[in-house]
């Protein structure tokens, strides 16, 4: 299977900051972002793999690193780092700018790991990925120590979940 330049995969998103998703302190409520950050990577996935489904096997930690007002734009920038045999990492940005003075701010950095399904949701091989800016290239450099770092949380996790029970809290 013929390697994919990571451009191909980015995908761009800029929306307005809309009242109704707005938190108690008026600043961009983090389950929305978290939601859009889904969307835009999904798209990224299926770019890269052309398959019809692809689905979140993961996702890191989310970095909110400053607040987005409602005077700010949003705009999310994802795009495939790095594949394995059936999963793409993809790694996504969001920038605010404020619409006023036009500064730019990186507020949330985040990976998600997407696995490509056939007809029958099995794991389907995926296309390998061809860095080409020093951006893309340090991603892609740095992948595989984030990959081992997932592939242990998800021994962990299984292992907790053979450990703790799925009976009902009043039948114990
Ligand atoms: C909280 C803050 C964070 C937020 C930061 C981002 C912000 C944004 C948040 C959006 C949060 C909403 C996100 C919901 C979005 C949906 O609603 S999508 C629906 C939810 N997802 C699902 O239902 C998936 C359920 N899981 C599955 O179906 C199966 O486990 C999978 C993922 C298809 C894997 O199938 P499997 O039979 O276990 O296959 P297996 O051969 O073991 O693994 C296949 C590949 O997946 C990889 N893989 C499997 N599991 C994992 C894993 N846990 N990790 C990494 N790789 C994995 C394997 O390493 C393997 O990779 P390759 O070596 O082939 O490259």
């Amino acid at each position: 299977m013929e390697a994919i330049k990571t451009k191909e995969s980015r995908i761009v998103n800029t929306d307005q900051v809309l009242s109704c998703d707005l938190n108690n302190y008026n600043t961009l409520f983090g389950g929305v972002l978290m939601k859009k950050l889904d969307n835009v990577a999904t798209l990224s996935a299926r770019r890269h793999s052309r398959v019809k489904e692809c689905v979140t096997a993961s996702t890191d930690s989310i970095d909110f690193l400053c607040p987005i007002h409602q005077t700010d734009s949003v705009c999310i920038e994802s795009f495939v780092t790095y594949t394995g045999k059936t999963s793409m990492e993809i790694f996504c940005k969001v920038i605010a700018e404020d619409m006023m003075t036009g500064e730019r701010r990186m507020a949330a950095t985040a990976f998600l790991t997407f696995v490509a399904l056939d007809e029958k949701k099995q794991p389907v091989e995926v296309p390998g990925i061809i860095p080409e800016t020093e951006e893309e290239k340090f991603l892609y450099n740095t992948a595989k120590e984030r990959a081992e770092m997932r592939r242990l949380r998800r021994k962990k996790s299984k292992e907790l979940a053979e450990y703790i029970t799925v009976r009902k809290p009043w039948d114990k």
